[in-house]
């Protein structure tokens, strides 16, 4: 049997394309109200599909095969046929957001690419210049209509880390399956859910015919988790050699945390204007093998266990208060219950006490300090020979108020403490500079603007963001650059970031879309919103 390669998700080839396209029609006619409604008569339609019009859309397969080949791969008319026929729907935000959703699903599960059959407005309307870098990042560039009007750019990356089935996952990582109003997999939070919510946003707007006045950029990364020196620094250099400069930048980083500040009421969207630095040190430790029954007395893996443990048991001093955290916790103070609302007013008395209550839990620690993280220990080659070598990775998150040199002449100096343990630095790069936040800075009152549309009584604030992103390879062409997804995140959400169980709810995922659907349009404003009315 000849087995021949085609795209995973072609339409055009794909007799399922047309069942939807029934669905919809039959579901459209009969007007669902709301999601229950919505649900019911997608049920009812689909279990009316006829035997008859399967054998029928099998049958014609090969006509739609030979129209594909003619086309040279590309699109035929049956898909287009499909695709505007969709267009003279009057769309509900409630039906688009439902496609969108099934789309999403779609994406997780079965490809890997972006694709161009999923966004067929953005990779076809003559706003939009599409570009792929080093390969695999995308970047978009949406003509405004008032070109003197300087540009800003969204950031989101493809790339995701490993996931194991055998990591306990509730669902299989990569099935983009949904269970309970969540969509489980690899990527929905970090960062595949930001790809697909800014590009279905991108879609619906130009499908309603809106043209932006001004112009922004769109970057996705294919690298971001291994440092994105292929994708966003490419797209760095692509930009600076095309002289942008941009008004702002928004990147992954932080997000509205629910339930996640202890003694804070209601969540806050906390709009990062500021990264923390990284470096990561190798640490080895070298002799000769020899064999097990005579050991040294110290061997190669009990010295750098000795100096991985020492790493852990004296972390990096406390510097809650000295960085942009203080700001944010300044901001929020007065939404804390009592008496936490007196002590965080105060800060330049209670940080140190602050600080010794956030330590306690891993995901405030990184607040308070410059954060140590051993993350890789190899050694030893056979089970009855002494190893002749031992390496740990240490992964450091450095706090606003420190520097690369400062920690790594700590860690040289007073807590590895060992000068059999060899040090090398991987990588080190400083913490990032600190965005503007004031009223007059047009990209953090946008963004503040479009999370207040959305939920009118949310409590904004500046934050800062513990991890790193793509985002810190564009200081050059910005000095306003912000790390915020407007997803809700409560507690245990934390550890789904490169954990297991990394899911994003139906909710998270419509305000993405809504989000970045409004941000476009915010962004058009003339004049930035009046703070004095500001309730927050
Ligand atoms: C790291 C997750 C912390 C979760 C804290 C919850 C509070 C903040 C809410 C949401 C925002 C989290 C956004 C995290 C973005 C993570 C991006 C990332 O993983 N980047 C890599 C880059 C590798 S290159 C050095 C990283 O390891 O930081």
């Amino acid at each position: 049997m000849n087995v021949l390669e085609w795209p995973s998700q072609s339409p055009d080839l794909n007799p399922i394309e047309n069942l939807w396209k029934d669905l919809k029609t039959a579901v459209h006619k009969r007007s669902p109200s709301n999601l229950t409604e919505l649900e019911l008569f997608c049920k009812e339609e689909w279990a009316k599909m006829s035997v008859s019009r399967c054998a029928n859309l099998v049958e014609s397969y090969p006509k739609r095969f030979a129209a594909v080949i003619a086309a040279k791969g590309g699109s035929t008319k049956y898909y287009f046929m499909l695709y505007e026929y969709l267009c003279t729907l009057d769309f509900s935000v409630f039906y688009f957001l439902k496609i969108m959703i099934i789309r999403v699903m779609y994406h997780f599960a079965f490809t890997s690419q972006l694709s161009v059959t999923s966004f067929p407005t953005v990779f076809s309307s003559s706003k939009v210049k599409h570009e792929l870098v080093a390969n695999y990042s995308h970047l978009f560039w949406v003509q405004g209509s008032r070109p003197e009007l300087q540009p800003y750019m969204l950031l989101a990356h493809t790339d995701v880390v490993p996931a194991s089935e055998d990591d306990a996952w509730e669902v299989p990582p990569f099935s983009g399956d949904e269970k309970d109003g969540f969509i489980y997999g690899r990527g929905t939070m970090d960062d595949k859910g930001s790809v697909m919510g800014i590009l279905a946003a991108l879609e619906y707007i130009l499908m309603k015919g809106y043209t932006p006045q001004r112009g922004f950029y769109i970057g996705l990364g294919h690298d971001e988790e291994v440092h994105g020196l292929n994708g966003a620094v490419n797209i760095v250099r692509l930009l600076k050699e095309r002289g942008v400069k941009l008004l702002f930048v928004l990147d992954e980083g932080s997000a509205i945390l629910d339930g996640i500040l202890k003694g804070l009421d209601g969540p806050a969207a906390l709009i990062a204007t500021s990264e923390k630095g990284a470096t990561v040190l190798k640490l080895s430790v070298s002799m000769p093998p020899s064999h097990a029954s005579m050991p040294p007395r110290e061997t190669t893996i009990g010295i750098l266990a000795a100096a991985v443990k020492r790493l852990e048991e004296n972390p990096m001093k406390r510097l809650f208060g000295l960085g942009p955290e203080g700001g944010m916790f300044e901001h929020l103070a007065h939404k804390f219950r009592f008496p936490l609302n007196f002590v965080m007013s105060n800060l330049w008395l209670f940080a140190p006490l602050i600080a010794r209550i956030m330590e306690r839990n891993e995901t405030t620690n990184a607040f308070v300090r410059t954060t140590t993280a051993v993350t890789m220990f190899n050694a030893g080659v056979k089970e009855n020979v002494i190893a002749s070598y031992a390496e740990a990775f240490v992964n450091m998150r450095i706090h606003s108020a420190q520097t690369l040199k400062e920690v790594h002449s700590v860690q040289r100096w007073s807590t590895v403490g060992d000068p059999r343990v060899k040090i090398e630095v991987v990588y080190g790069f400083d913490p990032l500079p600190i965005s503007p936040y004031d009223e007059t800075s047009f990209g953090f009152q946008i963004i503040k603007k479009t999370v207040l549309d959305m939920f009118p009584s949310m409590i904004v604030a500046p934050g800062m963001c513990i991890a790193n992103t793509d985002s810190r390879h564009f200081k050059d062409l910005s000095s306003s650059i912000y790390r915020f997804t407007p997803a809700i995140y409560k507690p245990g959400d934390a550890q789904r970031f490169h954990g297991i169980n990394e899911r994003t709810s139906r909710e998270n995922y419509e305000g993405m879309v809504q989000f970045f659907f409004r941000l476009f349009q915010n962004c058009d404003i003339k004049k930035l919103p009046d703070v004095s009315l500001d309730h927050n």
